[in-house]
């Protein structure tokens, strides 16, 4: 009888949760990829809390959805300049800012995570969180690589965890990857799915297995690449080249490594090979990890495998 009441219990809990209709966002970590989120939920007409460390970093990060949002007005009220700037407008106040992660939590329908690819750092936000954040919140990851069970394991709500996966740049790129574990409640994995839809993004299902769908299969070739060129068989520039041209890609692989950002490649390729040494797509590529260590990361800094103007997020 107390296990039928216990089971009766959580069937109650969950139902709770059921059909979380997301209006308040909390979004930890205002880099590329979470500023990128931010814009399109607040152009959906959502609330968002960006959170970050420092307000430096978020006011950066405010500056980049600014200059994202003007180069889509650009197109959109080519003729009407003056809606256009309202538009901004518009959007950005529906985003506040703050580097308090505890207090954006406690208003929030979802808390999203885009911090640095790291599975002790994100398990430490989301444990703290927890603690805070009403009943009916569901958790999300942003990560590339790492197992969202992983992720959620410092939480008592593993019913209301699951994986967001965006692409960078978010404003432009459709797909949003919806990640459920074996723990994901229906009622959770719905209401990410249709969160993904009202942002005007194409979700597909994902099973909680390294690097998903599109990141399994990116980024070995990524890496392929810079073996390749490694060998002597082509110069970064060739290589770019033969794959946007005979392979109908937007970007080459060594741009779009720099444009992904090459510590988070390091940190993909690091953890996957920790979890399976032996795999030969997975063994370190000298050239990434010493411009990582130089701290060369990609467009972000100005320089990775090529040099950049330096440019606002
Ligand atoms: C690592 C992970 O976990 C997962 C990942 O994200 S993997 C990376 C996935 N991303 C990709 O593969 C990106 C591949 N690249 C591309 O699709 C394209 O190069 C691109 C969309 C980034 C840019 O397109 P492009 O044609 O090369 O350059 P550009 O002319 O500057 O931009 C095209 C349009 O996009 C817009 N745009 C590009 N970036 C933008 C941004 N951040 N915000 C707003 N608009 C943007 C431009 O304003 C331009 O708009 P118009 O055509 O209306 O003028
Ligand atoms: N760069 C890419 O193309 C993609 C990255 N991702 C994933 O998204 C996540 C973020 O990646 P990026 O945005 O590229 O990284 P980034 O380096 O641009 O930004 C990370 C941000 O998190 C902040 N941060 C770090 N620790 C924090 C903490 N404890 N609290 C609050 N903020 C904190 C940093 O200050 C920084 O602003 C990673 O998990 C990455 O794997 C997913 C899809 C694409």
């Amino acid at each position: 009888m107390a296990f039928f009441t216990r089971q009766l219990c959580r069937h109650f809990s969950s139902s709770a949760v059921r059909n979380v209709v997301i209006k308040n966002v909390t979004i930890i970590g205002g880099g590329q990829m979470g500023a990128g989120i931010a814009q399109v939920a607040a152009t959906t007409g959502h609330s968002v809390t960006l959170v970050d460390t420092s307000d430096d970093i978020l006011k950066t990060a405010v500056k980049g959805i600014e200059g994202s949002l003007k180069r889509v007005v650009k197109k959109k009220f080519a003729d009407k300049p003056e809606a256009g700037e309202e538009f901004i407008q518009k959007v950005l106040r529906n985003v506040s800012t703050s580097t308090d992660s505890g207090s954006a939590a406690q208003r929030s329908d979802l808390v999203l995570e885009a911090i640095v690819e790291n599975l002790k750092i994100k398990q430490d936000i989301f444990h703290q969180l927890d603690k805070v954040a009403p009943e009916h919140t569901i958790f999300a990851s942003n990560t590339s690589s790492l197992p969202i069970t992983d992720i959620a394991s410092t939480t008592s709500r593993l019913d209301r965890f699951g994986g967001l996966h965006f692409f960078n740049p978010v404003p432009m790129m459709k797909l949003v990857e919806v990640v459920a574990t074996s723990a994901t409640s229906k009622e959770t994995f719905d209401s990410l799915l249709n969160f993904s839809k009202v942002l005007g993004k194409t979700p597909v299902s994902c099973k909680d297995s390294p690097g998903f769908i599109v990141n399994r299969l990116l980024v070995p070739y990524l890496v392929e690449a810079v073996r390749l060129h490694e060998r002597g068989h082509g110069s970064k520039e060739d290589v770019d080249i033969a794959m946007k041209l005979g392979a109908g890609h937007p970007m080459g692989p060594f741009e779009l490594a720099d444009y992904v950002g090459l510590d988070t490649i390091k940190f993909i390729i690091d953890g996957w090979s920790a979890k399976d040494p032996s795999n030969p797509l997975f063994a370190p590529i000298e050239m990434l990890n010493k411009l990582v260590a130089e701290g060369k990361l990609g467009k972000k800094t100005g320089e990775g495998f090529y040099k950049y103007k330096r440019l606002i997020k």
